[in-house]
């Protein structure tokens, strides 16, 4: 059987996007997402996501597998890729510009803009401690700027679920960071019962954040709209930010609001279709 894909990309954080509206399974096992993430080896990405039939009545579910083929709640910048991939799916019979995503980190919903970025709106961010998971802090504390030894070293992290996990750290210079080796020192700590991700952010202004980060399951990517938007809350909990912010990341930037009207999140970014392709000879998980 062959598989077709769409690879987008939001802020060259990339994903193989797959049509599964016939099926409430993937039919790409998190084994075979391992192979077509490989960079040398397969097509190359950050992640597998699925286009799947909405549940409890919404327009379409999302799933997704990262690179290391562990399936995490949510993903902000795979979501905009989503709803372009959702467009382009639906064609001529498009009638609205916004979808209601049912995922594992409840329903969000991306709007598509005039000018073809996306705003989503990401829901509330979680800040207690067994919501993030982590025992940094006893429950049900919130973790904000709380000492944490990784690598000899003691770090003031503040932790935030935006339905996946986050801990995030302000430092002077994010260049400065030696990112693959630190990163996966904070991902597998004990105190992430889950793992985490982790964004090193510098503040240039009140209202202009640069960021770096290692993902959970995914290693060094140029973006992470989720973790973005987690920098963001950080950063004004923290006293060191507005609640309206760009966020620089290697790959570009990102709009973030945390409303003071209904304590949600906002991103606005842009989402790129890149190719399609044929997996031939591909046997499905799900026939
Ligand atoms: N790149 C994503 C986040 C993808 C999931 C993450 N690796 C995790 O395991 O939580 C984003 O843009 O939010």
């Amino acid at each position: 059987m062959a598989i077709e894909f769409t690879k987008y990309h939001g802020l060259g954080n990339d994903f193989i996007l797959i049509d599964n509206r016939s099926s409430s399974l993937p039919i790409v096992t998190p084994e075979q997402a391992i192979k077509l993430c490989d960079r040398h080896f397969g097509i190359g990405a950050d992640g597998v996501i699925f286009a799947l039939p909405g549940e409890n009545g919404t327009d379409y579910t999302m799933r997704i597998f990262n690179s290391d083929g562990s399936e995490p709640e949510m993903c902000g910048n795979g979501i905009r890729c989503l709803a372009g991939f959702l467009a382009e799916l639906e064609g001529e019979s498009r009638n609205q510009d916004s979808y209601r995503i049912h995922t594992l980190a409840g329903v969000i919903t991306p709007q598509i803009l005039p000018n073809g970025q996306v705003k989503v709106d990401m829901g509330l961010p979680r800040l207690l401690a067994a919501e993030i998971p982590t025992t940094l802090t006893p429950a049900p504390e919130k973790v904000i700027s709380q000492p944490l030894e990784v690598a000899g070293q003691t770090w003031e992290v503040t932790c935030v679920s935006m339905g996946n996990p986050h801990c995030i750290t302000f430092v002077e210079d994010v260049a400065a960071i030696e990112l693959e080796t630190i990163g996966p020192k904070f991902e597998h700590h004990p105190v992430f019962p889950q793992r985490t991700n982790t964004e090193f952010i510098q503040v240039v202004r009140r209202d202009y954040l640069k960021m770096r980060v290692w993902e959970r399951g995914a290693g060094i990517t140029l973006a992470c709209g989720t973790g973005a938007c987690a920098s963001l809350v950080a950063g004004v909990l923290t006293g060191k930010c507005d609640r309206t912010a760009t966020v620089e990341l290697p790959g570009g930037l990102l709009q973030i609001e945390w409303s003071e009207i209904d304590q949600r999140v906002y991103m606005t970014g842009p989402a790129e279709r890149v190719f399609t392709g044929k997996l031939s000879q591909f046997s499905s998980s799900n026939p």
